[in-house]
């Protein structure tokens, strides 16, 4: 049996920001080592809520978030910010690097806040390139890369330091369909490696690729059983 590496219990988040929005009500989700969940629903339906919160990028307003066994929700804040940084890769829409700096130097720039001496850094983003099949292009500033190019990157960024999760938001979001199968098929090759992912996304396409499904509407988290995804096609 796999073991459990992320579990929310009763896990709710309301914003007070203005009128009380509830984005996530009382959910219940564990995330296996090794499991690829893909997370869809409407838009507000609280989709990026459930991945910040499980990526500690926020926190919830109730319940409790175990990361390897270790309560995260009441820890400090330091602890919450050791395990984003040490054990979690993300990937945005909208890739998120710094024009400027070459490829690798943005690829390194994920790795500045572990303990990992400069040389290995350069070592590590320069493996990462490779594994996302870029490293020809290491020297170039990401204005000159293609829009897949530059997601590919951010993915190297990601995967660099060996992340126990992978959390992509909308990881396919600003691609065309052929770039789009590209990084379908690298995040594909980096679950079969066994690296454990969650993708929140609007795309049915995209979603069909995780193993595991899970659909919020109205804040409301429900995983589709097994045999409705068999159905399904997979
Ligand atoms: N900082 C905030 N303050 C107040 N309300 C917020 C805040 N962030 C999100 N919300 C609200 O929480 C609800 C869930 O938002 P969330 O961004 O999680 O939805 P989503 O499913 O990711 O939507 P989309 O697909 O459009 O990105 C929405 O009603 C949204 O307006």
């Amino acid at each position: 049996m796999s073991a459990a590496l992320l579990t929310l219990t009763g896990i709710a988040k309301s914003y007070h920001d203005g009128a009380p929005v509830h984005a996530l009500l009382p959910t219940d989700l564990r995330v296996d080592e090794g499991d690829y969940v893909s997370v869809t629903g409407p838009s507000g339906a609280g989709k990026s809520t459930l991945l910040n919160v499980l990526g500690l990028l926020d926190l919830p307003t109730e319940g409790s978030y175990e990361v390897a066994g270790v309560e995260t929700v009441r820890a400090a804040e330091s602890l919450r910010v050791a395990i984003r940084g040490q054990w979690f890769g993300f990937v945005f829409q909208s890739f998120a690097l710094l024009a400027g700096r070459t490829a690798v130097e943005n690829v390194e720039l994920g790795m500045l806040y572990r303990a990992i001496p400069a040389r290995r850094r350069r070592a590590l983003a320069m493996a990462a390139l490779d594994r996302v099949r870029l490293a020809h292009r290491a020297h170039a500033d990401p204005r000159t890369l293609s829009g897949g190019e530059r997601q590919r990157v951010a993915i190297a960024r990601a995967i660099a330091a060996s992340p126990r999760v992978l959390f992509c938001d909308e990881p396919t979001g600003n691609l065309d369909s052929g770039n789009t199968d590209n990084i379908l098929d690298l995040i594909g090759d980096l679950h079969a490696d066994g690296q454990t992912v969650v993708v929140v996304t609007h795309d049915s396409k995209v979603a069909r690729r995780g193993v595991r499904h899970v659909h919020v509407a109205d804040g409301i988290v429900r995983e589709a059983p097994a045999a409705q995804r068999h159905q399904r096609g997979r």
